[in-house]
């Protein structure tokens, strides 16, 4: 061995020594890589949007079913929220009766109830919402399929089928088929009445009728 290369050897063997000595700040090294550095993976999205639509939803008037929409383009910005209610200026003035007997089509809030989805279309803060996906706690009506799909929205998310063997969501469905738009039902949320405000005040105002 050349005089040279024991100097190399002698200074390797050093730096070898100095960096076994620090081995054991090894695995805090590593937490902090993982913990500052890296993004978070579990953070919430489809439920985070999907929640928004359930708070608009309890904006809703309507004492039977309560619905919200929240419009999500491709950057993840909300563009759009609604929820379902009676026409700007008409609160009041027409009626909450629902399919109950012995109504008339005329004298039940469907013909005049705006649904959530067109609310939140109708509300929407950019030019267009064309690529967007509806978050809906309510499977889309064949009529707000129809917007959705006029509106250039790419992707329903939605909570709560209560209404799936009508010949309406079938109608629905087969219009999102055959536009191509995928629609998915967002499990794991309650359905979106049964703890509900309104059921919440009837129950209480049941379990007091008992006690007296
Ligand atoms: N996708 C939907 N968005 C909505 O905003 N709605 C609204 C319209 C009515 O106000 C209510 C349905 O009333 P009911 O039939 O469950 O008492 O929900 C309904 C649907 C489903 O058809």
């Amino acid at each position: 061995m050349r005089w040279e290369q024991g100097i190399f050897l002698t200074h390797l063997i050093n730096q070898t020594y100095r960096v076994t000595k620090c081995l054991h700040l090894l695995p805090f090294c590593v937490f902090l890589c993982n913990n500052t550095t890296r993004d978070r993976e579990d953070y919430l999205e489809k439920e985070y949007f999907m929640t928004l639509a359930k708070v608009a939803a309890q904006r809703s008037k309507d004492p039977n079913t309560q619905v919200g929409a929240c419009i999500v383009n491709q950057e993840k910005k909300i563009v759009g929220i609604g929820y379902n209610s009676m026409p700007n200026g008409c609160d009041g003035q027409l009626t909450w009766t629902g399919s109950e007997d012995g109504f008339d089509w005329p004298d039940t809030k469907y013909p005049y109830v705006c649904h959530a989805e067109l609310n939140a279309i109708m509300n929407k803060n950019s030019a267009d919402v064309k690529g967007c996906t509806i978050y809906v706690t309510l499977l889309p009506c064949n009529e707000c399929a129809k917007l959705t799909i006029q509106a250039g929205i790419s992707k329903v998310i939605y909570l709560s089928d209560k209404y799936n063997d009508t010949a309406v969501m079938a109608a629905s469905r087969r219009l999102l088929d055959t536009a191509h738009i995928p629609y998915e039902l967002k499990l794991n949320f309650d359905s979106i009445n049964p703890s509900g405000m309104r059921n919440n005040a009837a129950a209480e105002r049941d379990e007091e009728a008992e006690e007296d």
